[in-house]
Parts: structure tokens; sequence; C-alpha cells
């Protein structure tokens, strides 16, 4: 994407997050003919869950705005998205040092307690070494030498936090991107720490089924939704990109060698364009299949009734099957992989019963 203008690579960098601060520094580095350099952090509390397609997703937009991107800790390759453009950190690799520490301590000594407890409350847990948590997560903008952190509107106050208080140590603020959160299937955010709040990437698919069928799904809701939700935040984007992709010969970044399929969510002979199918069952009323070339008109029709909360889930169900089933085959042929699975996340129940 390098013959893009900066503002084209803006709208890309910028284009269905939530919300962004300080878009005037991205703007200003573009203008300059340089490559922002970004970064998006994780540390998750549990196994990770679909909901991390959104940020992934963003990344992909990124790279394609020719954005360096960090990461920190996570998890990635099953997706088909080479890792060659990305860097992955360890924050222990640099937050041990001694100029970390000494910024550290600097920055405690003009933190105050109520400043590191707000920054917080929606992240960490609220105990007193929490504290010490919004400070580091600043501290790692400047360590990582970025022009912009990535990360979830949850994350929100941590951000307002490290552009109050870097440039107090003589660093200079930095941008923060924000996608919007994936609501749970049972309401509240969708967290790693709830299993019944969410889909892993490992689920197998009659859990998938399971979970997406007791998700609360009323005809006619549009509001309160998370079977919607998930269709709008993470299906109709990975199907986007994958028709985008399709009709970019050639020039595309995803790695086919490690995706089996990634064809976009639509019904065999739709029309082009469409990004979602749903095909009505008899037994909820049945009619032709319904073809979609964006979330809004699915909406509407579910909110005006012409779409059955059975089918959207029958639907939505084999949707994130086809989306899950490469990494769970790539997770199920790597040895290795389950080996790291099993210490990341121990059988907490199994450990107890010892
Ligand atoms: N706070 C992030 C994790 C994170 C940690 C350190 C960072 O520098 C960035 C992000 C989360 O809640 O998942």
């Amino acid at each position: 994407m390098s013959s893009a203008t900066p503002e084209e690579k803006y709208e890309l960098i910028t284009w269905r997050l939530q919300e962004s601060l300080g878009g005037d520094i991205l703007k200003g580095i573009l203008a300059e003919g340089r490559s922002p350099k970004g970064y998006w952090g994780t540390a998750p509390t549990g196994r990770p869950h679909i909901g991390y397609f959104v940020p992934l997703i963003k990344i992909f937009d990124f790279l394609q705005a020719d954005v360096e991107e960090l990461l920190i800790r996570s998890v990635f390759k099953s997706l088909g998205i080479p890792t060659s453009k990305l860097q992955f950190k360890l924050g222990s690799d640099y937050e041990l040092s001694k100029e970390f520490n000494m910024d550290h301590l600097r920055l405690c000594a003009i933190v105050t307690e109520h400043d590191a407890k707000k920054a917080g409350a929606e992240v960490v847990k609220q105990v007193d070494s929490g504290l010490l948590y919004p400070g580091m997560q600043a501290l790692d903008e400047q360590y990582l030498g970025v022009d912009f952190q990535f990360g979830g509107i949850d994350q929100r106050k941590i951000f307002t936090f490290a552009e109050h208080y870097l440039p107090k140590l003589g660093y200079t603020k930095r941008a923060h991107l924000m996608n919007a959160m994936v609501p749970g299937l049972a309401g509240g955010k969708m967290s790693s720490s709830d299993p019944n709040s969410k889909i892993d990437f490992l689920d197998p698919p009659e859990v998938v089924r399971r979970k997406i069928n007791a998700a609360f799904c009323a005809e006619g809701n549009v509001t309160e939704n998370g079977v919607l939700a998930l269709v709008k935040a993470v299906l109709i984007p990975v199907s986007q990109l994958r028709s985008e992709n399709a009709a970019r010969q050639g020039g595309s970044i995803l790695d086919p060698s490690t995706c089996l399929d990634l064809k976009p969510f639509a019904a065999d002979g739709a029309p082009k364009g469409t990004v979602f199918s749903i095909e009505p069952d008899p037994k909820f009323g049945g009619g032709p299949t319904l073809h979609y070339m964006n979330f809004k008109q699915l909406e509407l029709d579910f909110a005006e009734r012409r779409i059955h909360p059975g089918d959207l889930k029958r639907a939505v169900v084999n949707a994130i099957n086809r989306l899950l089933d490469p990494i769970r085959k790539s997770f199920h042929a790597d040895g290795e992989m389950q080996k790291i699975e099993k210490l990341a996340y121990p059988d907490i129940k199994k450990q107890k019963r010892v």
C-alpha cells in the first residue's frame, strides 16, 4: 500500500475504530512520508476468545497502511496473517532494565494514588500492586519507541493517563487508537476469565453451537443481542477482509498455506459483495436465502423480524466454525503448541483434586 496517499493511509489506520486520540500525531508522521510505529499489548486472563479477532483484523489494516507493528505476548500465527512484518516483544525483556525502573520510580513519585486507581479501574484487579500497572503500560510506549498504542476502549483510562504523565517525564505524548469491545454472549463484555461469556479459539464445534444456542437473542431485539454483536464486530469484518483479499489478485498478504478455508461467509451462488448469508429453515417459516452486503441491512431485517433468531444463530454457528476450523486444526497438528497451552492454562479443577 506504499502508493497510497497519507490521507488514504490515515483513513485505513483509523476506520472501524470506536475512538482515536491524537490523530494529528499520526497525520503529521504520515505527511512526512514516514511509517508510524504502533503496538498492541495483551495480557489475557484466560484462553483468548474470538473477541480478539477485532484487534487482529485492525492490525491487518495497520500492516496494509505500512505501519510497523509491535505486539506484546500474543498468539497470532493461525490467522493466516504472516508474522514477518510483526515484531513480538515480551514486557519482561525490557521492563526489568535499570533505565525502565528508574523512570518507573520517577513516575511513581509524581502519580497520585487517585490517578493510578482511576487509570486501572477497568483493566486491573483492584489490589495494591495494581497501582503500578498503568505506569508500566505508559512507559512501555516510550521503551518500545512507538508513535501510537492500540487497544480496546476498556484501555481508555490507561491511555489518557499515559498522555498526561509521559510528557511530565520529558517524553512525547503518543496517539491512542481504540476498538469497540465485543459484548459477552450473556451480557457485559466478552471476557477471557468468564467461559460462558465467550467463545475460545479452540472451542470444538459442538461447544460453539451450545454457547450460541444459549446466548440471549430475542426476535426483533437488536439492542441487547450478543449474537448480532458478534456478526457486526467479527464475522462481517473477517468476511469483508476475505472478499477484498480474493478480489486483490496476487497482492494478498494472507498466507494460504496456514488457512484452509478463506472464503467469505456467503452462501454458494450469492451475489458479488455478499459478506453474510442466512438460509431460513422451514421449521422457522423458511423462505429464500438472504444475502447481505453490510451489517446495517442485516440489523434492519432482524429488527423488523424478517430474520428468525434460530436462523441467525445457525448461520453464526456455521461461520464461527469455518473461522475457527483452521486454528483448531493447526493446534491439534502441533504438539509443541499443545504443550504450551497446557502450561499456560493448567486445568485448575484437576489441580484442586490432587
Ligand atoms: N492492559 C492490557 C495489556 C497490556 C499490558 C502492557 C502494555 O504495555 C499494553 C497492554 C490488557 O488489559 O490486556
